[in-house]
């Protein structure tokens, strides 16, 4: 599924966070949004997820205008800071989210396996998320966005507070759910992890001060390492022509 992003503003309380952003988010690909603490990444996914609706221009999922319910079921999505119940097991918050995407009990039940499987918890399946470690919540909020099978993903930065290993682990992960078709967008602050994507929007005050693939990018900077990427985020005057 692909993503068009066209002109789109967004002001909260008369001060503008996303100004005028245009691009297109090929299907099947894994972009990154880059930029600085408040550059508006979190805002930019809110948008295309459809939870919150721009001021001007549109946002499309696959040519249909968001915000829109239908497409609820086709977007996954994985917020900086987890939404699971402490009080329910990982099980029964997977089948608490299984039912909001309206999955009969046969998939559920079948996709609930597959995820817990996919993330390495079929062991704590059983276990009160508020006795799980950060890193067992992360990969349970991974569990819980793509347990619906979503065309795209939006995944807001998925490895804060991850160790190498397991940041490696959920990265294949992501490449596998690539390969089924997924579209996916995520944001991050980790250097190696723009090296996993296709593309990146460096994004700096609101504004997106760059979009391409990531090769093209890295030859763009003066020394092809991803850390100038994260320079040229970080400053509109960085930017190499
Ligand atoms: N609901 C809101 N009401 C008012 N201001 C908001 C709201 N949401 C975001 N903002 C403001 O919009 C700007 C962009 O925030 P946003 O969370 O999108 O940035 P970010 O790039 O995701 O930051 P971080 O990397 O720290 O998560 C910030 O100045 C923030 O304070």
């Amino acid at each position: 599924m692909d993503i068009k992003i066209s002109n789109v503003s967004k002001s909260f309380e008369k001060k503008e966070v996303i100004k005028d952003i245009t691009f297109t988010i090929p299907s099947g690909e894994i972009c990154c949004l880059l930029g600085p603490s408040g550059s508006g990444k979190t805002t930019l996914i809110r948008l295309m997820i459809g939870a919150i609706a721009a001021d001007t221009g549109h946002i499309q999922l696959a040519n249909i205008k968001m915000p829109n319910l239908k497409m609820l079921k086709k977007i996954g999505y994985m917020p900086q800071n987890d939404a699971l119940y402490d009080d329910l097991s990982a099980e029964s918050n997977l089948r608490f989210f299984g039912g909001l995407y309206q999955l009969s009990k046969s998939k559920l039940e079948q996709r609930v396996k597959e995820v817990l499987e996919l993330v390495d918890l079929t062991e704590h399946r059983k276990k009160l998320i508020r006795n799980f470690s950060g890193g067992m919540k992360k990969r349970l909020s991974l569990a819980a966005s793509i347990l619906h099978q979503p065309d795209v993903l939006f995944l807001d930065e998925p490895t804060v507070g991850i160790d190498p290993v397991l940041r490696r682990t959920i990265w294949d992960q992501f490449q596998e759910i690539k390969k089924s078709g997924t579209t996916i967008i995520v944001s991050t602050h980790v250097m190696d992890e723009v090296t996993e994507c296709d593309k990146a929007a460096l994004i700096y005050n609101g504004s997106l001060i760059e979009y391409d693939s990531v090769e093209k990018l890295l030859k763009k900077t003066n020394t092809g390492r991803v850390e100038e990427l994260f320079l040229m985020a970080s400053s509109r005057g960085g930017v190499v022509k």
